[in-house]
């Protein structure tokens, strides 16, 4: 350990690269660079064969590089990488496939119109006497999924699965190229407790097997539930690794930031008695013939209130946002902002009117990744200060409102004419959240806000909210992560199959509570909350 990063009650670590068993993977001395940056100086890290190594550190901190390094998607600028025991060089993924090593990315790569047995032997079809071996594909997968306890019908269509089984399908998809070393990027950032519970129990079973897993992640308490060892990065250097068992959160965040640990809280109620939003009977068709995908949607938020919706992925949640941004047509129903009827605006005029919208997949949604950060500031605002000057955008104005937001927002970046693709994940989302806060919007739909950034930014990011709900913003926050949306709550509702299923008190809903309403379990439970500023 570097002694600047030793942090105060010092956790008890082991110096990197000296572990106890045979090591699967070796990377010593790896150096990475990209224009203006040090992405990875001189790292050291290595991996026992049959363990699960988790690997944190702070947004922009280099763990994607270095993971992208040993699955060959960049070449290092200098060092080796050593798996199992012999040193190779990689020029492409397809190099580190075939040593056995295979990465599943956070943005799921599946090919939705296709079934789960054809996703998995894309780009490997497996060909006996000239023509595709179907009944050998399946069986192979089915085997796998046996032995490893990844349970998926590999005969369904992809898209009708929800996110945990996407996920087996993207490590079955690895095992089945004959991965023995898997890496994995924020695995549980888009799963539900329940499903991160069954991602565990699969990483067991494949360790048990012999397999070796890397992975990175944000989330202390589960890092230290799952791991055997965990190896810190900062600003692109190892900084040491830890035993779970030993180090506690507190501990590794001060490893990673140097700060403590945040904890989501909203302290006093700054609800108004101003309605901002009201939805009322909001339904939106399912297609030719298919169910509603909302039901009867009523729904109300406040000047200075956070509404927060729990739900497990694919109950609804992104077709609510898409109909109150105007992004999917309304098949029945109210949608008014503030007293206004806004339900058949265009997505244009409705942030116009005020509305900021973070939305779930920053990649599709939320950036143009080849553009600049500047360029980016100005997606969606086009028509608004400070970038607009009459017809003309104002570019002046807008690369001066970006550097404050990188500022304001701490985005790590050499400048603002990088692209966005340039920025770690943590930070193009901080970068999203400054926009969308900038311009002071009347209401903020927030799908995940500080989902893959890390302990410090987030706090920043809760700290940004809390300010502008002070101020009167109305927010309807959508997360995965529990713990933040009773935090940052003034108001829960559960969303299930595609209906607001009850009224929760913050205060006193249990996170227990909330996952079994979310699977249906608890509707009985129901508790209505207090009304809230009403
Ligand atoms: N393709 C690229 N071009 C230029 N710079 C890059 C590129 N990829 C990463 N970087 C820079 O390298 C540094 C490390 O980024 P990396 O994505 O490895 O961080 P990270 O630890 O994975 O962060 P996060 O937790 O936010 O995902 C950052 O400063 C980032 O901006």
């Amino acid at each position: 350990m570097s002694p600047d990063a030793t942090p105060t009650g010092a956790p008890p670590t082991r110096s990197p690269g000296s572990p106890a068993g045979p090591a699967a993977v070796e990377l010593t001395g790896i150096t990475k660079r990209f224009p203006g940056v040090v992405a990875n100086s001189d790292i050291t890290f290595s991996v026992r064969r049959g363990t699960v190594h988790a690997l944190v550190g702070e947004n922009g901190a280099g763990k994607s590089t270095l993971m992208k390094t040993l699955y060959g998607m960049h070449q290092p600028d200098e060092g080796t990488i050593t798996v199992d025991g012999r040193q190779v060089t990689f020029h492409s993924p397809a190099d580190a496939i075939a040593v056995g090593i295979g990465m599943v990315h956070q943005h799921f790569m599946l090919a939705d119109n296709l079934t789960v047995w054809e996703n998995i032997v894309l780009g490997s079809e497996p060909v006996s006497g000239g023509r595709l071996d179907v009944t050998g594909a399946r069986t192979k997968i089915d085997e796998l999924a046996r032995t490893y306890g990844l349970a998926v019908n590999s005969g369904a269509l992809v898209e009708d699965l929800g996110v945990g089984a996407r996920q087996r399908v993207e490590i079955l998809k690895v095992l089945y190229r004959g991965a023995r070393i898997l890496i994995l990027d924020e695995p549980t950032a888009v799963l539900v407790p329940q499903e991160v519970d069954e991602l565990f129990g699969n990483l067991r079973e494949l360790k048990a097997e012999g397999l070796t897993i890397i992975f990175i992640s944000h989330k202390l308490d589960e890092v230290r539930a799952i791991a055997d060892e965990i190896t810190v990065i900062r600003r692109g250097t190892t900084v040491g690794t830890a035993d779970p068992k030993a180090v506690t959160n507190r501990q590794l965040a001060e490893m990673m930031v140097g700060s403590a640990l945040p904890v989501p809280e909203l302290r006093e109620s700054t609800v108004t008695d101003r309605v901002v939003l009201e939805l009322s009977g909001v339904r939106v068709g399912g297609g030719a013939g298919e169910r509603d995908v909302l039901s009867d949607i009523d729904l109300t938020i406040h000047a200075g209130e956070v509404l927060g919706i729990a739900g497990v992925e694919g109950n609804g949640q992104a077709e609510l946002v898409d109909a109150i941004m105007g992004i999917r047509p309304i098949a029945g129903g109210t949608i008014e902002l503030a007293g206004r009827d806004v339900g058949h605006l265009s997505t244009a005029a409705r942030r116009e009117a005020g509305v900021g919208f973070i939305p779930e997949d920053r990649h599709r949604q939320g950036l143009i990744l080849e553009g600049s950060l500047w360029e980016n500031r100005i997606l969606g605002h086009q028509t608004r200060r400070p970038a607009a000057r009459g017809w003309l955008i104002d570019r002046a104005a807008a690369k001066a409102d970006t550097r404050r937001i990188v500022e304001a927002f701490d985005v790590r970046t050499p400048g603002i004419e990088v692209t966005a693709t340039s920025l770690s994940g943590g930070n193009q989302q901080k970068l999203i959240v400054g926009r969308e806060m900038s311009e002071d919007p009347v209401l903020l739909i927030a799908s995940h806000p500080t989902r893959g950034v890390d302990v410090g930014a987030q706090a920043a990011i809760w700290e940004h909210l809390r300010n502008a709900r002070a101020n009167g913003l109305a927010v309807l926050l959508i997360s995965a992560d529990l713990e933040e949306l009773i935090g940052m709550s003034d108001r829960l509702t559960v969303i299930l199959r595609g209906r607001l299923t009850g009224t929760y008190d913050p205060r006193s809903v249990t996170p227990e509570q909330l996952g079994a309403a979310m699977t249906g379990a608890g509707e009985d439970a129901a508790a209505p909350a207090p009304e809230v500023g009403q």
